[in-house]
């Protein structure tokens, strides 16, 4: 009898008790997450430095690997595991992207870069370019870097599906179909888009920025037929920028890098890009 009576008393002793050791594990957790972002403040500067995209898949690959190891030292489920350090992963990303926009402008407002026009101002100009040599150029230099970078089996996924490119600023689309190992115009309406600025889509195609990246950040949007969009993803971060040809890249590269930095300035001054 005393037990029974006894017995809900001493579990609400026993909850209470663990809560309050609960509360203490949550508080050294909150504890460790400053002192990961700080870790990760300093992170973002050097990459920034050097070039490097926020992103880092192998890096993310090793603190998953090494979690996933003490975990199992410790007898915890793997995937409780890899769902906090989706969650670490996914904030240091997050605090970089943002980092990345309090500290620019504040470099930015000297650059004479801001003085380069907006992609947004070329829409003009371009509108009087013929719509037919528009398309037969970025058709002409896209399937000129898809076909040199992957090989057929790569791309043997997408073959026959429309595939379209928007790019936001500039109001260009393309609805793309890979026939032959070759991209061709295709008609209307595409299975699945990729939406990014100008300036985005050229540091993604200069590997300035990885696809990844570009997505958590939303700076490029998929819609559409969801399983070709991230088919499309993945093809585009395995795109090997090496294969490139330098008469290529070179110039990629210094024109993205320009327009990124221009971004920056205009956005300084407040006319955003
Ligand atoms: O090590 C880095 O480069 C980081 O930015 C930190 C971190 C992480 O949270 O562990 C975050 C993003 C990268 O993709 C890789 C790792």
């Amino acid at each position: 009898m005393i037990r029974i009576a006894s017995a809900p008393h001493v579990a609400r002793f026993a909850l209470h008790g663990a809560r309050i050791g609960i509360d203490r594990v949550d508080d050294a957790m909150i504890v460790l997450l400053a002192a990961r972002r700080r870790l990760v403040a300093a992170v973002a500067p050097a990459k920034r430095a050097l070039h490097v995209p926020v992103r880092d898949i192998v890096r993310e690959a090793q603190v998953h690997e090494r979690a996933r190891r003490l975990a199992g030292r410790l007898n915890l489920p793997p995937a409780s595991a890899d769902h906090l350090m989706q969650t670490l992963v996914g904030d240091a990303c997050q605090q970089q992207a943002n980092e990345g926009a309090t500290t620019e402008p504040e470099r930015a407002p000297r650059s004479p870069l801001r003085l380069l026009p907006p992609p947004r101002y070329w829409r003009l100009p371009l509108s009087l370019v013929p719509a037919s040599v528009r398309d037969a150029i970025a058709v002409r230099v896209l399937s000129r870097a898809v076909a040199d970078s992957l090989d057929a089996d790569d791309l043997s996924v997408v073959a026959h599906r429309r595939l379209g490119i928007e790019v936001t600023d500039l109001h260009l689309r393309w609805v793309l179909e890979l026939r032959d190992g070759r991209l061709h115009r295709a008609g209307e309406p595409a299975e699945a888009v990729v939406h990014g600025t100008a300036t985005d889509l050229l540091l993604l195609s200069s590997r300035q920025e990885d696809a990844d990246t570009l997505f958590f950040q939303r700076r490029l949007k998929l819609t559409g037929d969801v399983e070709l969009g991230l088919t499309v993803r993945n093809l585009l971060d395995r795109l090997p920028w090496d294969t490139l040809p330098l008469a290529v890249r070179i110039p990629l590269n210094r024109i993205a890098r320009t327009l990124r930095d221009a971004r920056a300035a205009h956005h300084a001054t407040g006319a955003a890009s």
